[in-house]
């Protein structure tokens, strides 16, 4: 639809009943994100936290508590906080590391499960302060939820069309969002460790204890000249916004979610575009072995200084964005630069995988070329994180986990596809789950970087 209509600023259609407009223009785009985000603040998604707790979460939530929330948990996500928890993403890094050596004599290894769990263990050592270590035990708790979330079966599947397409209908019937099971496990979790802390006094460098600082304190210290705060949120004397156990346990269930696959699946993909063109591998090695030279280790603040693995994790995600479209829904009549009127209520969709492919803003664009980012994008033709205010809160965290954890690989091994691979040309995504997510594992064969073989 996007390719076909190559001339048009938007397009309409219809998600099931539901009249939906596509927006093609990279400046209409940053209209509706950013220049205009008044009218369009929110996601098509409807919460009823009566039936569903879990889903009250920043990614669902809309209006005023949205506000409340985001500018509440920004401090969280700030440079001072991620260089605090650094720590648990390195100790994650060092397991990953020892479970790859062992691997590391030319013998195959899927590293698509390796990297489902590996960042598992990250985003719940930082989102919960707990080590499930599912490096070590693929069978833990926490990857049977991550792995039963994101394979769904039919019944998980319609509920996700519903979601975006008739949410009210979700409403109406109460239905559950998320199993019992899961929402159980998730709500016991948070429960059991924010029990913990307040009883024992015990304190962790993860959100957890941010979120319970939070809670106790109203605030979270940071340095306030660090981070863009949003100004248009105004304390409304009749709403009062509880920082309730469970809202706190719906914040974590969403740095889990949010954070866990689209990391794991990015760097899949990375290693996947290393491995195919072994010449941009090397220039990635020899940067990291530089930055490594002058560090003496990777440090948060070293890990800026790879701008050219930066790159390449940049192109990776034009390539494979994990969240192939964004969604808003229009709270206020806008009148587009050519006079068209949208008006309240209709969805809204930006097509980001297919801005991402358009040759007229990447030429070649399914050729993997790192170097289109020694220049900035044009604004509004690529969105891997969204843009404006409620653009992704854990881009920073993301990056600092993926360059990280490549940086500590590439300076050790050198990674081949092995022809144990179903495809390797086309990698082919699975259909079932709405992210960009690889349909086969990926096997790559592994040798020490000083290993001659
Ligand atoms: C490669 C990794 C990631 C990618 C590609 C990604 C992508 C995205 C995208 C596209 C959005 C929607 C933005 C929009 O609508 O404009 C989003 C929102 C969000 N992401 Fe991420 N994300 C990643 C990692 C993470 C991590 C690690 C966390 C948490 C620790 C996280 C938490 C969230 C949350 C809470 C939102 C909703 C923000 C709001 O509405 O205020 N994400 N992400």
């Amino acid at each position: 639809m996007y390719k076909k209509l190559e001339n048009e600023k938007y397009l309409g259609f219809y998600q099931a009943i539901v009249p939906t407009l596509m927006i093609r223009d990279p400046e209409y785009i940053n209209d509706i994100l950013r220049t205009s985000f008044e009218h369009f603040p929110d996601r098509v998604f409807l919460v009823d936290e009566k039936t569903n707790p879990l889903d009250e979460h920043l990614f669902f939530i809309r209006g005023n508590k949205w506000r409340y929330l985001r500018n509440k948990m920004t401090p969280l996500f700030s440079q001072v906080k991620l260089k605090w928890m650094y720590e648990e993403i390195e100790k994650c890094v060092d397991i990953f590391d020892e479970c790859v050596d062992e691997l590391s004599d030319g013998k195959d290894l899927d590293m698509k499960e390796l990297l489902a769990r590996c960042t598992t263990d990250v985003i719940s050592s930082c989102a919960y302060g707990i080590e499930p270590h599912c490096l070590k035990n693929p069978d833990s708790e926490l990857r049977k939820a991550g792995r039963d979330f994101f394979d769904p079966d039919k019944i998980n599947m319609l509920i996700t069309i519903l979601r975006f397409s008739i949410p009210r209908l979700l409403l109406w019937f109460k239905v559950k969002t998320v199993s019992t099971k899961i929402n159980d496990f998730f709500l016991a979790t948070t429960n059991k460790i924010l029990h913990l802390r307040r009883s024992t006094g015990v304190v962790r460098k993860d959100f957890v204890q941010l979120l319970l600082e939070l809670k106790e304190k109203g605030t979270v210290e940071i340095d306030t000249t660090e981070i863009e705060k949003d100004e248009t949120y105004k304390e409304s004397p009749n709403e009062k916004i509880e920082l309730t156990d469970n809202l706190l346990a719906a914040q974590s269930f969403v740095f889990f979610l949010a954070g866990f696959e689209t990391t794991s699946t990015t760097l899949y993909f990375t290693f996947y575009l290393l491995a195919k063109h072994p010449e941009i591998q090397e220039r990635a090695r020899k940067e990291v072995l530089q930055v490594k030279a002058k560090y003496g280790q990777f440090t948060f603040d070293s890990l800026k200084e790879l701008k050219f693995l930066n790159n390449c994790i940049a192109e990776t995600l034009r390539i494979f964005p994990s969240v192939p479209v964004l969604n808003r829904e229009c709270m206020k009549d806008y009148t587009l630069p050519d006079g068209t009127v949208i008006e309240k209520g209709l969805n809204v969709l930006i097509p980001t995988l297919s801005l991402h492919r358009d040759p007229k803003y990447f030429p070649d664009p399914l050729e993997f070329k790192p170097d289109r980012f020694e220049n900035p994008p044009i604004r509004g033709t690529y969105l891997p994180f969204g843009d404006g205010p409620r653009i992704c809160i854990g881009k920073r965290f993301a990056e600092a986990v993926m360059s990280s954890l490549l940086a500590r690989s590439l300076e050790k091994y050198r990674f081949e596809l092995s022809p144990m691979n179903k495809c390797t040309d086309n990698l082919k995504l699975n259909p079932k789950v709405i992210t960009s997510s690889p349909l086969h594992g990926l096997v790559l064969r592994i040798h020490k970087v000083n290993d001659s073989n």
